[in-house]
């Protein structure tokens, strides 16, 4: 079970450098197993094109290393924040993909503006608030958890219907039901921060969609009166 969790999680990771979404090592994937409790994350610093299955760490929901040689990443306890309060996630990404990134660095939610973004994304996409020094200095991590989870409570927010976020003056998150949904999101994530920068250059007095082909959009592809595609 956990060698086809491992494997999910490899294959997840090697889909960021091949969609553009990561520069060196600036990114992670992980997936969990909620039956066992673990979590398997990419090693820290790894360079994509030197990442090997036997690389990857297993580690427990309090962060502690089950299995495997390397670090695992930095982002770790990230990651084990999300899985603890969204219980329905079973990946998560992290990525510094440029145009989300320049959204987080805004400081700026990306408005749904069109229906690419609705078909994901139930509406805004939400940044955090800044961290304070003194959550930077104490546990950075964990604070980084901490906001995203506050950021959704305060706005009301299904993490399934909003499968991201941005990070004040850092970068994204995404997350899905596995890892590979997860990178889905975290690529129209990115192409949706793009799209909705070119718009408001473009528009800058532009609002956000009308509600009902939000709604349209949206629910065209999740919940029970689903129709897209071949399900
Ligand atoms: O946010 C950062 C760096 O600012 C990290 O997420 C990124 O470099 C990836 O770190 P790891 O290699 O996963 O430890």
């Amino acid at each position: 079970m956990i060698e086809r969790l491992k494997q999910e999680v490899l294959e997840a990771n090697l889909k960021l450098p091949e969609h553009g979404l990561v520069t060196f090592t600036w990114g992670n994937v992980s997936g969990i197993d909620r039956e066992k409790g673990l979590v398997v994350i990419k090693p820290s610093g790894v360079a994509y094109d030197e990442l090997k299955i036997e690389d990857l760490v297993v580690v427990d929901l309090d962060g502690n290393i089950v299995e495997g040689e390397l670090r695992p990443s930095s982002d770790t306890v990230t990651h084990l924040v999300l899985y603890k309060a969204f219980k329905d996630i079973g990946g998560v990404v992290h990525t510094h993909s440029s145009w989300a990134t320049s959204w987080s660095q805004a400081g700026r939610p990306i408005p749904a503006l069109g229906t690419t973004h609705a078909d994901y994304y139930y509406g805004e996409i939400p940044v955090t608030r800044q961290l304070t020094n003194h959550e930077i200095e104490d546990a950075y991590e964990l604070e980084t958890g901490n906001v995203i989870i506050e950021t959704f409570q305060k706005l009301d927010l299904d993490p399934k219907a909003v499968p991201g976020v941005l990070v004040a003056g850092h970068a994204p998150f995404c997350w899905g039901k596995n890892a590979s949904e997860a990178v889905h999101n975290a690529v129209v994530l990115d192409e949706v921060a793009k799209m909705a920068y070119h718009t408001v250059q473009l528009n800058p007095q532009v609002s956000a969609m009308d509600q009902f082909l939000l709604d349209k959009h949206y629910f065209r592809k999740h919940g029970p009166m689903a129709y897209y595609g071949q399900k």
